[in-house]
């Protein structure tokens, strides 16, 4: 079954860009994903907010994409600054659609940071993983836009939120990703780089000329292009101001700037216009500077086409597509060193890259560049190549179909997560019951012996010696205490035990210069005699060092007790008794071996001390003679 994915972009649909109006990135970006990823076998929805009355609420765009609309406040444009407060709405709707739908969707992808917190409400209800694409983080835009920026101010700390929660974030450039480990904690190993792309079937390559005259511009001048959202941040009138300071040349240079608020470019309907048209008057370039106002997504690689160089000068930019639009329709790119800018073109190879807001430095780089028609046409080569290598929208999509499966592999839902622990700690209780159960049925009998042998022992004045490797080296120590202290009598007199584990000179001097099979084996040849205990705990009854200790003691004549599991292994073969736990699991093993220590306990200090009273006897009454 192919695997469904639940695109939210609240405030940019694709849809917009059908009007053949070029849009925000997002939107471009969205649509592109989707279209791409259901080439590649995926079904993708995407959620975005009903902002237009005549548009129904589920539309099925392309095979396998369908663009839902969420109610989320009035069914009318509303500004994006303006739409946080309708996101609970959405998120509400979109969770009840997601619920009436027969296939359950495997994957959110949240674009922007309030479809991010969508995705967080959707994730806490319907357990969907989701990862995000941020398009623009709000740390970056405070920055550079300072008091400009009219989002909420809570939106800084919801993106924090946001990389928390999200099962990975989409990172479109190196900028980015260092920006989300700098100003949202984001660990590198949350990020995965998947970079914005373009569509080699939309933008490709055309002869200038023909472009030139497909859109009436001059054959002979040097055409640069400014082409995008008309905003301050975009920095056209950087663009403007350079055009002014580059040395007089006998071809003449001219702007295009392409973008504004409407098809209209009068400067009633677009003040920036106006605004940028006073700057050009200023550097004395009015008469070179063309505003040609907003245009057809399909005429604008006419317009890549028809320049000789396309500039990008923003204060900041996130990603920016327009530069590898123009790179694919062959024109070198002079850009900003800043964002995705300085990942997407390649510094004297496929353009040039400049500081921001700095005229005289992108004045320089535009008169190297228009006085070289060789590097013109080297640089267009390098672009070319370079942007269908690694930014059409089918390696943007393989690359984050990658990501999805990566993330669906590796999650599972908080209640599933919670439901295998639980079944982990319940299984864990049955199998110690049944452990416990059997035991009780077969090892009564060798318990019973064994703490014959070591009362007696006591009794002729013999002692005992411990041993055991990992958690039995612990109990060989547990054991010992309870014997040389006192268990569940108030007082008594002490009983002579030693642990073989606890002498860390010894242990580490004999394993490092003879090795370690010998550590226990050698304290036994020392200080055990005839009639003494070894006593050893072992799992699994194959460790070396202790079955070279129980030889080393049956050598002397000592009495040897075993305390293993599984088969008993070559241990119990050398033990007068072996208490050997039904049980093949380390652990349940180990923890019926701390139950029978207490009870061995138990027994010898009943045998030892019968007339003491358990716990209740105070100290003063008790002699220290057995
Ligand atoms: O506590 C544990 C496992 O629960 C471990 O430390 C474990 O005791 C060690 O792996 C021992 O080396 C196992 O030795 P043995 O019981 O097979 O003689
Ligand atoms: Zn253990």
């Amino acid at each position: 079954m192919k695997r469904k994915i639940a695109f939210i972009s609240e405030h940019a649909s694709p849809l917009a860009t059908l009007g053949g109006v070029d849009s925000g990135g997002q939107n471009v970006y969205v649509g592109e994903l989707a279209r791409q990823l259901a080439d590649i076998g995926y079904a993708v929805d995407i959620f975005t907010r009903w902002d237009n009355p005549n548009l129904p609420h589920v539309i099925s765009w392309l095979t396998d994409v369908r663009v839902i609309h969420i109610e989320a406040g009035p069914t009318e444009f509303v500004e994006k600054e303006r739409l946080f407060a309708y996101m609970p709405e959405f998120a509400r709707n979109m969770i009840s659609f997601m619920i009436q739908e027969e296939t359950p969707y495997d994957l959110v992808h949240a674009n922007f940071w309030m479809s991010g917190w969508v995705a967080m409400e959707v994730k806490k209800t319907l357990s969907v993983p989701f990862v995000i694409t941020f398009h623009a983080l709000g740390a970056i835009r405070k920055i550079h836009q300072g008091e400009q920026d009219k989002f909420p101010a809570e939106r800084i700390d919801v993106e924090r939120l946001i990389v928390q929660e999200a099962d990975q974030v989409l990172a479109e450039c190196p900028q980015d990703v260092d920006d989300l480990m700098q100003h949202y904690d984001a660990s590198r190993d949350k990020i995965t780089l998947v970079p914005c792309g373009f569509n080699p079937n939309e933008f490709y390559p055309l002869d200038r000329l023909l472009a030139r005259m497909v859109l009436n511009l001059p054959a002979q001048d040097h055409i640069i292009l400014q082409l995008g959202r008309m905003v301050p941040r975009k920095g056209v009138d950087n663009v403007v101001r350079a055009l002014g300071r580059m040395n007089s040349t006998s071809t003449t240079v001219r702007l295009i700037v392409v973008g504004g608020e409407s098809d209209d470019i009068t400067t009633e309907c677009n003040p920036e216009i106006a605004r940028l048209q006073g700057i050009a008057a200023e550097a004395g370039v009015s008469d070179r500077v063309i505003f040609a106002g907003r245009k057809n997504r399909d005429m604008l690689k006419y317009y890549y086409a028809a320049a000789d160089v396309f500039i990008t000068t923003p204060w900041y930019e996130p990603f920016g597509i327009t530069p590898l639009e123009a790179m694919a329709c062959g024109t070198p790119v002079i850009g900003a060193n800043v964002g995705g800018i300085k990942y997407s073109v390649v510094d004297g190879k496929t353009g040039y890259l400049v500081p921001p807001q700095d005229p005289d430095a992108l004045a320089a780089r535009l008169e190297t560049l228009l006085s070289s028609p060789a590097l013109l046409e080297e640089m267009k080569k390098n672009a070319i190549l370079r942007v269908n290598t690694f930014f059409t929208w089918s390696r943007v999509a393989a690359l984050a179909g990658k990501l999805y499966e990566r993330v669906l592999q590796s999650y599972q839902p908080r209640e599933l997560q919670h439901k295998r622990a639980l079944d982990l700690v319940e299984h864990a209780f049955d199998q110690a019951r049944e452990v416990f159960m059997q035991s009780k049925q077969v090892l009564s009998g060798p318990i019973l012996e064994a703490a014959e042998m070591i009362t007696e022992a006591f009794r002729q004045n013999k002692k005992v010696l411990i041993c055991g490797n990992g958690g039995s080296a612990a109990e060989s120590q547990h054991l010992a205490a309870e014997l040389v202290g006192r268990f569940e009598l108030s007082s008594r007199k002490a009983l002579p035990a030693i642990a073989l584990t606890a002498d860390s000179s010894i242990l580490t001097a004999w394993s490092n210069d003879f090795g370690y099979e010998q550590v226990f084996a050698r304290q036994v040849e020392a200080i055990g005699h005839a009639g003494d205990i070894l006593f050893c705990f072992t799992t699994s009854g194959q460790s070396a060092n202790i079955t070279e200790a129980l030889k080393t003691a049956l050598h002397k004549n000592m009495t040897c007790i075993t305390l293993t599991g599984k088969d008993g292994g070559e241990a119990a073969q050398y033990a007068h008794v072996n208490i050997q736990v039904p049980s093949y699991s380390t652990p349940r093993i180990q923890e019926m071996h701390l139950h029978i220590l207490h009870t061995l306990c138990t027994l010898i200090e009943t045998h030892l001390f019968a007339r003491r009273k358990r716990e209740s006897v105070p100290a003063a009454v008790l002699s220290d003679t057995l």
